[in-house]
């Protein structure tokens, strides 16, 4: 078992840096769905341009490296023990190389572990087998599209959709409905995983179970596979889209599955996804501790089961809208300018802030000035090098409604110009940029390699005590680019979405499988 730790490191390092066959081949389906000159055609580009970055830097795919959560298959016998050390040994030298950004929280104290060990952190499942080989499965799900899952208890009533019941047509609408509220937050176009029954915990389990299923397998269970097929030819038309700027893909996959539940209970619980799907999987040699194959990386036999509708109104037109180059300090009249739709390329210094510092900005002072500056809800990935230098392996954007209680009053406060985050803001924010003048710049989630290439230089750090994420990172980027979603004049494409997603839901109110 010597090898064993090698073998881990090299499967969280995959996992972590090179998206599986069938992932990459849905996310091409959806980049072909959409028209040319399309926000949601730019977006996908980007993000296959970050997939491509990523696998050559051997560098995370998004900053955000999830909960590492393995499931593992072992001979009668064999000491779990030992498996479950090396995990944590990997685990640790993962995080020291920039593969894994130290992502373990105590949850009272809000000390990051710095190793990505803690409290039930890694999470392994173990399950024996009659084979005399392990099997080991790793999934990175992160923070952003975790916080979009979601258990409905049937029979329930549902915006939108009215009444669910419990039978296979209310599941129908629960699926249906979990996508629509997922909206672009969990980093659209995702995959979702779905367990009917079970109870609240064992049914989740069932759910995120299914994400290990291929993206093109077919459900055994005839009705289930007519499920997924309907689910992934329906929900395309809600035109949320990529990133949430409306498209043609909104969904890239999805998987049910079902288990026996008690009577009183009917769970349909969703695990979502987003377009990041990092799921790896190989098989070991339970004497060496060598890998003998890969679970995930044949080429799909089947194509894409994307079916899409063309809706002329979703088309968000992203060819022939405005470039703005802009340098920190902004001015009011410079935002004023701006309009949703305008893209924004940033030269010049700005700071990172996401939940702590947010909170802890509400009653202490900012050690920079952020007069007419630029704040990006980001958690990067940083390492020192050799000269003791940071240096960024990863900085895509982290979902910014989490701010949406303080970004208001953290604008007036600070007079900050620009707002940089992923999957918009709410209605309090939208009131604040209209007030004091300022806007909200979407970047595209995920794409952390592509926006970790923009930043020059790393100028400084303030409160490195809040751990690696939630530091304040000053940096100074060139041609960083994002698109203006909500203006200072009242204006959110985030609000437009939502609301003719919600018409749009209202399609599929009719039974369908009754
Ligand atoms: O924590 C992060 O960096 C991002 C997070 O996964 C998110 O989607 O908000
Ligand atoms: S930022 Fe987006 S792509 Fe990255 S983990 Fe969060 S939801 Fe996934």
């Amino acid at each position: 078992m010597e090898a064993l730790k090698q073998s881990l490191l090299e499967l969280i390092t995959e996992t972590s840096t090179n998206l599986p066959p069938d992932v990459r081949e849905a996310i091409k389906k959806a980049k072909e769905s959409e028209n040319a000159g399309t926000r949601a055609a730019l977006a996908l580009s980007t993000i296959s341009d970050n997939i491509q970055m990523a696998e050559e830097n051997i560098s995370p795919i998004c900053q955000d490296t999830g909960m590492p959560t393995f499931k593992i298959k072992v001979p009668v016998g064999a000491n779990q023990m030992e498996i479950t050390r090396n995990i944590r040994e990997a685990i640790v030298e993962a995080t020291e190389t920039g593969i894994l950004r130290p992502n373990s929280v105590d949850s009272l104290t809000g000390e990051n572990s710095g190793n990505n060990l803690g409290e039930g952190v890694p999470v392994i499942h173990y399950e024996q087998w009659e084979k005399n080989k392990i099997e080991v499965r790793l999934i990175l799900k992160g923070g952003g599209c975790e916080n979009k899952n979601i258990q409905y208890s049937l029979p329930c009533e549902l915006e939108g959709l009215g009444r669910a019941g419990r039978d296979l047509d209310g599941i129908r609408k629960c699926i249906l409905h979990s996508v629509y509220q997922a909206q672009g937050q969990g980093c659209s176009a995702g995959f979702i995983g779905v367990g009917i029954g079970g109870d609240r915990t064992t049914g989740y389990e069932l759910a995120k179970q299914q994400l290990f299923r291929k993206a093109y397998d077919t459900n055994p269970n005839p009705d289930l596979a007519k499920l997924e097929d309907y689910i992934m030819e329906n929900a395309n038309k809600l035109s949320i889209g990529t990133m949430g700027f409306g498209g043609n893909t909104t969904l890239l996959g999805c998987k049910v599955g079902t288990m026996h539940r008690i009577p009183a209970s009917f769970f349909v619980s969703v695990a979502y996804n987003c377009w990041a799907f990092r799921r790896q999987g190989v098989t070991i040699d339970p004497e060496t501790g060598k890998i003998n194959s890969w679970l995930y990386k044949d080429k799909p036999q089947k194509s894409a089961p994307i079916t899409v509708t063309e809706s002329a109104s979703n088309q968000q037109q992203a060819s022939g809208s405005r470039e703005i180059v802009l340098t920190p300090p902004i001015s009011e009249e410079q935002i004023r300018n701006l309009k949703v739709g305008d893209v924004v390329i940033l030269n010049g210094l700005i700071h990172t802030g996401r939940d702590t510092l947010h909170k802890y900005l509400m009653d202490h002072d900012t050690p920079v000035d952020l007069q007419g500056g630029v704040i990006y809800h980001c958690g990067p990935v940083m390492l020192k090098d050799s000269g003791g230098k940071w240096q960024v392996k990863a900085a895509g954007p982290t979902t910014s409604i989490r701010e949406e209680p303080y970004q208001s009053d953290i604008i007036e406060k600070f007079g900050i110009r620009a707002v940089i985050g992923k999957g918009g803001m709410g209605a309090k924010t939208l009131a604040g940029l209209q007030k004091h003048g300022a806007v909200y710049l979407n970047a595209i989630g995920g794409a952390a390699q592509y926006y970790a290439d923009c930043i020059t230089e790393v100028e400084g750090v303030h409160f490195m005590e809040f751990g690696v994420p939630e530091a304040m990172w000053h940096l100074q980027v060139k041609n960083f680019a994002a698109i203006v979603t909500m203006d200072a004049h009242g204006n959110s494409l985030h609000q437009d979405v939502e609301a003719s997603s919600l018409e749009k839901l209202a399609q599929f109110k009719e039974p369908v499988f009754s």
